[in-house]
C-alpha cells in the first residue's frame, strides 16, 4: 500500500451507479478499484456457507479476519473474479440473499475495523477509486476528492431489477423496492460508519441522467479537485 497515492471516493446507497462510474473513472485514469461491498457480500456468503449465524458478531470477526479471499481485476482478456476458498463467488455474491446478508454483517464494529486494512491495502500507485458506503467518512478520510451518488429509491430498484434480470436471477420488482428501502435504513442507521455523506463530499442526484452525464460530472468535479491539491 502507498499512503501517497491519490484515493477518490464514491459512496451512496445501493443502485445510485457508484460500481458503474467507478469503474468508468478507473479505466480513464488508469487507475485501480475497490469495490469495497463485494468484501462484505463475500463475509456474507462465507458464513453463509459455515452456517455461522449471521447476529454473532463474535463469530462474524472471526471469519472477517481469516477470509480467504482474492480478488482478480479485470484484464484485456477476462472479467474480474473474486474467488472465496477456493470457489469462484463472483457470481453468487450479487443474489438478493447475499445483499441482505452483508448489510447485516456490516452493522458490526470489530467486524468493520477487521475488514479496514484489507481495504487500505487497495491503494496503491498511479490512485484507487474506492467505491463504498464509508470510504469518503471512515476509510480513505484523506481522500482529495469525494463523490456522493444517490437517486430515488423506485428508480434504483428499476435498475437493479433490468440488471439482475439480466443476470439470469428470478427478481420481483416489488421485493427489489423493499429490499433497497430496508437496506437504506439499515445502512444509514448503524451505530459505526453509517451511510452518510462526508461533509466534504459532492453530491450527484443520478436519478433521470445518463450514465455519461454522471461520469462527465464526476470526471470534472476529480479533475478540478486533483489540479487544486497538486495531484
Ligand atoms: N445513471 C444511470 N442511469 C441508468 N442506469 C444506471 C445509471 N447508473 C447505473 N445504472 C445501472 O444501474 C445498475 C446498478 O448500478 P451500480 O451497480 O453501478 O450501482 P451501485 O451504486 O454500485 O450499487 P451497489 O452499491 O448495490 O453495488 C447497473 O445495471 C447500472 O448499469
Ligand atoms: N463500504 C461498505 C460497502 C458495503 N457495505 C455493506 O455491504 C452491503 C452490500 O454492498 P453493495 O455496495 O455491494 O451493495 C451494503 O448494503 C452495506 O451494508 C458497507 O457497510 N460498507
Amino acid at each position: 500500500m502507498s499512503d501517497r497515492a491519490p484515493v477518490v471516493t464514491i459512496d451512496g446507497p445501493s443502485g445510485a451507479g457508484k460500481g458503474t462510474i467507478s469503474q468508468l473513472l478507473a479505466s480513464h485514469l488508469g487507475w485501480k478499484f475497490l469495490d469495497s461491498g463485494a468484501i462484505y457480500r463475500v463475509l456474507a456468503l462465507a458464513a453463509l456457507h459455515h452456517n455461522v449465524e449471521l447476529d454473532n458478531e463474535e463469530a462474524i470477526t472471526l471469519l472477517a479476519s481469516h477470509l480467504d479471499v482474492q480478488f482478480f481485476a479485470a484484464s484485456e482478456t477476462e472479467s474480474s473474479k473474486i474467488i472465496l476458498e477456493g470457489e469462484d463467488v463472483t457470481h453468487s455474491i450479487r443474489s438478493q440473499e447475499c445483499s441482505d446478508a452483508a448489510s447485516r454483517v456490516a452493522v458490526f464494529p470489530r467486524v468493520r475495523e477487521a475488514l479496514l486494512r484489507r481495504q487500505r491495502a487497495f491503494r496503491v500507485e498511479p490512485g484507487l477509486i474506492a467505491d463504498g458506503r464509508d470510504m469518503g467518512t471512515i476509510v480513505f478520510p484523506t481522500a482529495p476528492a469525494k463523490l456522493f451518488l444517490t437517486a430515488s429509491a423506485e428508480e434504483r430498484a428499476q435498475r437493479r431489477y433490468n440488471q439482475l434480470r439480466d443476470k439470469g436471477f428470478d427478481v420481483n420488482i416489488d421485493t427489489l423496492l423493499s429490499e433497497i428501502k430496508d437496506r437504506d435504513f439499515r445502512d444509514m442507521n448503524r451505530a459505526v460508519a453509517p451511510l452518510v455523506p462526508a461533509e466534504d463530499a459532492f453530491l450527484i442526484d443520478t436519478t433521470g441522467l445518463a450514465i455519461e452525464d454522471v461520469f462527465a460530472q464526476a470526471l470534472k468535479y476529480i479533475e478540478e479537485k486533483l489540479s487544486a491539491t497538486g495531484v
